[in-house]
């Protein structure tokens, strides 16, 4: 199983709770937080299982709160139920630290919400990391990232009404709105190594990413090639998977693109901290 440091929680989340006011910092608005650090909803080590890097042993760290809320996120409390634990810089360097591991994944929830995901970002490289940011592509920050692992968010990730895990479709518009950003999209191909990794049910997403790479190839300076561009099917559970990896993997085929598994899904299924 994957090793992990468990992160204090909410008192109404938690499961292991160890009261630390420091940690445990709501969410509350500007002015009530420590100037460095971020809400961490887990930081654990496990196998990279999605993307280019699929097997490499790494540190993962999971920050809380998202711009999107698709409504088939695997992440449930990092978007649409927000944990609020907080970590300083340096205790989150100091948990990094503590795994033999040279890959950091920085993860989400959004990780480029946050300004201080650009100062943990330096400090790791500093410290010779290898870092890989997973992102939906709406935000670019000037950081230094290793691999830009970019997972934009098609029309079948809307969580309308009859899709909506939490409510009744009231983050329709505004996941609409907000899912795809191309000035942001062409600053992220163009100022970092990347991958671009789109979550596929069937072939009706194809348009939809056909379209977008061919907006992406015109707008930025640098190739996007069909090897930059991945195939990743839905899922967040191994049954899920189960259902749609067969089907994406030969859309990946048709098109030239590449094929990712998910093999934490397959190794661990939906639990947390892998
Ligand atoms: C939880 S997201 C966090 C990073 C960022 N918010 C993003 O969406 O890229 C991490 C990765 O999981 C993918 N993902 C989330 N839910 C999924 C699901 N049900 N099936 C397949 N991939 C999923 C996202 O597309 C992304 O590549
Ligand atoms: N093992 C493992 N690999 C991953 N690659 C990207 C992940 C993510 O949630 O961003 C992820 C994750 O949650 N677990
Ligand atoms: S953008 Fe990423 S973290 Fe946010 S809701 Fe979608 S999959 Fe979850
Ligand atoms: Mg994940």
């Amino acid at each position: 199983m994957p090793v992990s440091h468990s992160v204090d929680r909410e008192p109404s989340e938690a499961t292991n709770s160890t009261a630390n006011e420091h940690q445990n910092r709501p969410d509350d608005g500007d002015g009530d937080r420590p100037d460095d650090g971020l809400p961490i909803n887990e930081l654990f080590s496990s196998l990279q299982g999605e993307g280019t890097l699929a097997g490499v042993p790494s540190v993962f760290v999971r920050t809380s709160g998202c711009n999107l809320r698709c409504w088939f996120c695997d992440s449930y409390h990092t978007s649409w139920e927000p944990t609020h634990a907080w970590m300083s810089l340096d205790e989150i360097l100091a948990e990094i630290e503590s795994y033999d591991a040279d890959h950091v994944v920085l993860t989400g929830g959004e990780p480029m919400l946050h300004d201080a995901s650009a100062d943990l970002l330096s400090e790791l490289d500093d410290r010779g990391y290898h870092t890989t940011v997973e992102t939906n592509g709406t935000i670019h920050r000037d950081a230094p990232i290793d691999l830009a692992s970019i997972s934009p968010k098609l029309e079948s990730s809307t969580p309308t009404p009859e899709r909506d895990p939490a409510g009744d479709g009231e983050w329709e518009q505004r996941h609409e709105n907000a899912r795809l950003d191309l000035d942001a999209l062409t600053e992220l191909v163009e100022t970092h190594p990347f991958q671009l990794k789109f979550v596929v049910t069937d072939a009706d997403d194809m348009p939809e990413i056909l379209d977008l790479l061919a907006e992406l190839r015109d707008a930025a300076t640098v190739p996007v090639r069909d090897e930059n561009v991945l195939l990743m099917p839905e899922g967040a559970t191994r049954e899920r998977l189960a259902e749609t990896r067969t089907r994406v993997a030969e859309l990946a085929m048709e098109h030239g693109f590449r094929y990712t598994p998910r093999l934490h899904v397959d190794l661990w299924n939906d639990a947390p901290e892998t």
